[in-house]
């Protein structure tokens, strides 16, 4: 997969893309990555990004000219075609179905603006669609943009060392929060590992990470379930959960 990004800090994004999985997938091709930055396309000697903005009020907003400059050359730059996405916090809340239909795409390229935002005549004919990461105000779209490359460069093709990882997590596969993790060693003033995880009972253990993951989502996150949509053997893992809770 191959991923532009627009910024006015370029570098910013790379840095953030290069540790870890996101990193490991880089090196191995899964991911390719460049930045374009405006600047470089921008008039004048003083090299103008931004200007004031039309009908008053306070900040500055990018121009369209220096965006659709860097946005050309990133275009030309490969012949595959290109899903263009802004990330602003008036876009579709980003997510994990979200990051699974763009992680299959051969191209993205994110637009980070800054200031005030972008001359709405440029996302109007430029962008395909706006995302947000969630309901706040950043200084930048950088750090979104760098939470789609995550999300996105983790789900390729070999990035995980055991793909199991991929789908166990949370919103993975079925939508459901994470069951609870634990390591060495087995006994800890913090409290011991459950004992159907040292018990070597794969079919147990799998139950037991199922109804935890149920009652996790039940309780920190009602909202992402639908207990009448629930097949049997989910709706009998939190009776029982129910009935030990003396429910
Ligand atoms: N929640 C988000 O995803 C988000 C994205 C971008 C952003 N800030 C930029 C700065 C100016 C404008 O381009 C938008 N804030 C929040």
């Amino acid at each position: 997969m191959r991923i532009d990004v627009v910024s006015l800090f370029p570098d910013f994004i790379d840095q953030a893309a290069a540790v870890g999985v996101v990193g490991r997938a880089r090196e191995r091709g899964l991911l390719t990555m460049q930045g374009w930055n405006p600047r470089d396309y921008a008039e004048g000697n003083y090299r103008r990004v931004d200007d004031r903005p039309f009908g008053g009020g306070p900040g500055m907003v990018m121009l369209i000219e220096p965006l659709r400059a860097a946005l050309a050359a990133a275009r030309a730059a490969d012949p595959a075609p290109v899903r263009v996405i802004y990330m602003s916090p008036q876009g579709r809340p980003l997510t994990q179905a979200k990051v699974r239909e763009l992680a299959a795409l051969p191209r993205l390229l994110l637009l980070c603006g800054r200031y005030e935002g972008v001359d709405e005549r440029f996302l109007q004919a430029e962008i395909d669609e706006e995302l947000s990461i969630g309901d706040y105000v950043l200084s930048g779209g950088e750090l979104a943009a760098a939470v789609v490359v995550d999300a996105v460069a983790r789900l390729q093709d070999g990035a995980l060392g055991d793909a199991e990882s991929a789908v166990q997590d949370s919103f993975e596969g079925d939508g459901l929060l994470d069951c609870p993790h634990y390591t060495r060693p087995v006994e800890h003033d913090m409290g011991r590992v459950p004992d159907v995880l040292l018990s070597g009972n794969h079919a147990e253990i799998a139950k037991w990470r199922r109804q935890q993951s149920l009652v996790r989502t039940l309780e920190r996150r009602p909202d992402l379930i639908d207990e009448t949509a629930l097949g049997k053997a989910d709706r009998r893992l939190l009776a029982a959960w129910r009935a030990e809770q003396g429910g």
